[in-house]
């Protein structure tokens, strides 16, 4: 299915033959990815300062929370950052994703500001974009959000267009560094990485918010700071993505760009198959995070630092593990096993968070389950993300990742508030919000699971119909498929 980007170089070894060079283009874009997980949670532990200092409450927290995907999603803008980066290439758009992120950033910064709270745009954005709360609604304002809500939204909202257009291309860039190398491998490393970026966030932004005077607003600068870094990383990768293109080893880009392009993918019923396994797995994952910290306090009745303690295992745990599973999968294959496997210790521990631990309200069985969790979040994105170049044409790869990350954001936007409605639903008349039963909530997380697993199997099964090869390594892939261009290579000559 796949094209390979190997091209024999006459001018010698190309640079991602080099270990040192393509390791350090991957650095690079771990570390813009790194500062981008960071900016993502910059203000989730700084919600009660939020609400001291800025006047959010739950409600326009959470809308603000809710607004990264909007534009993504709803302006089809993952789709057009797709077809951006399979025309333009890596380069290009890992640039433009970092200044994106950049500007988003500010802008939510500067609304997080004191020196917002008195602006003129602060007047204007209280007497507008005050939306009726109705079904139709489905953007993130609503009548009596805090203006700086509101402008920290919209900045939150483009910030998400450039934080999800960096995720698929870098996802393209270590493919096309690593292809035939340690490309799961890689992937698990930048994957972990980003998990580290959570956990520090967690512990980081409450301590850097804290230093007298209190700020709110000062882990956010630090925060933008960081991105400013990124895009430098970015800018820096660039120079290494020319030098590999002038060497012959350049990715192979659409061009011209055609719309049935887009067509050929929706139409692999393998793409349906990892796309909603994707959204759902995902779905059970990231707005449980959310919502994670405050089930720990109903159901062990504990502080919200000590519930934060508790849930710190969970991105660490995960960062510890993904190298080595994608170290796996480049070596031995099993990646739709690996799938399977992820789905099953995911259904089990929203289970127990669902039964055993209000029942129990034993703190060894939960950190067992967040550990379990954490090694099930390891699991499946480790497997996911490297088979992705194995089911599609490699110059449509930048749009098949798009294509999964808008699936799978429409899950991420509409989750966090089903499970609210959930929440609220299954307790009536429940105000205090030390008080609630997440059990029906949990629930919803394990049948998400429980969809993921039937489409694990579905995957496996196709996958042994079709020889996708993702049970195989991927070393033994691309070795065949060297092969396979050393032998039309020697036939031109
Ligand atoms: C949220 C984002 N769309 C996502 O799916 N992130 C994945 C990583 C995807 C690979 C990025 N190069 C995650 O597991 O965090």
């Amino acid at each position: 299915m796949t094209t390979s980007n190997i091209k024999a170089n006459p001018l010698g070894a190309a640079l991602c033959e080099k270990k040192w060079a393509r390791w350090t283009a991957l650095a690079l874009l771990a570390s813009a990815m790194f500062f981008a997980y960071i900016f993502v949670d910059i203000l989730s532990p700084l919600q009660e300062l939020l609400q001291e200092q800025r006047g959010w409450d739950p409600v326009a927290y959470g809308h603000f929370a809710g607004s990264e995907p909007f534009l993504n999603v709803f302006v089809f803008f993952l789709i057009f950052a797709g077809i951006i980066l399979d025309k333009m290439g890596v380069r290009f758009t890992a640039v433009l994703s970092g200044a994106v992120m950049v500007a988003g950033g500010s802008l939510n910064y500067y609304a997080v500001t004191q020196g917002f709270q008195d602006s003129a745009v602060a007047v204007f954005l209280t007497e507008n974009l005050n939306l009726p709360s109705a079904w139709w609604n489905v953007t993130p304002f609503y009548a009596g959000m805090p203006a700086s809500a509101k402008l920290a939204a919209i900045g939150f909202m483009i910030f998400g267009c450039g934080a999800e257009m960096a995720g698929i291309t870098v996802s393209r860039g270590i493919v096309k560094w690593f292809k035939g190398k340690e490309m799961a491998l890689a992937m698990g490393v930048e994957m972990a990485i980003a998990r580290v970026g959570v956990a520090v966030v967690v512990v980081g932004a409450p301590v850097i918010a804290s230093i007298v005077p209190v700020e709110v607003s000062r882990p956010v600068a630090y925060a933008v700071l960081l991105l400013i870094i990124g895009l430098i990383c970015f800018i820096t990768y660039g120079f290494m993505d020319k030098k590999l293109d002038s060497q012959g080893v350049q990715e192979e880009k659409d061009d011209p760009f055609r719309v049935r392009d887009i067509g050929k993918i929706l139409r692999l019923p393998i793409f349906w198959l990892v796309a909603l396994l994707c959204v759902l797995y995902y779905s059970a994952i990231f707005p449980f995070q959310k919502y994670a910290i405050n089930m720990l306090q109903c159901n062990l009745q504990f502080s919200a630092k000590d519930a934060g303690l508790v849930f710190f295992i969970f991105p660490l745990g995960a960062a510890a593990v993904t190298p080595f599973l994608g170290h796996y999968l480049d070596k031995y294959g099993k990646g739709a096993t690996m799938l399977i496997f992820g789905a099953v210790l995911m259904i089990l521990c929203h289970l127990t968070f669902a039964f055993i631990v209000p029942a129990t309200q034993s703190v060894i069985v939960t950190l067992t389950a967040v550990v379990v969790l954490g090694i099930s979040f390891a699991l499946v994105p480790a497997a996911l993300w490297p088979s992705v170049p194995k089911l599609i044409d490699e110059k449509l790869i930048g749009s098949a990742y798009a294509l999964i990350f808008w699936i799978q954001n429409i899950g991420l936007y509409a989750f966090p508030m089903i499970i609210g409605s959930v929440l609220v639903a299954s307790n009536p008349g429940v105000t205090d919000p030390m008080k609630y039963n997440y059990t029906v909530p949990m629930c919803v997380f394990a049948s998400c699971g429980v969809a993921a697993l039937l489409l694990g199997f579905a995957l496996k099964a196709l996958d042994a119909k079709k020889g996708y090869g993702l049970e195989k390594p991927n070393h033994v892939a691309d070795d065949a498929e060297k092969e396979l261009i050393g032998a039309a290579e020697s036939m031109e000559e």
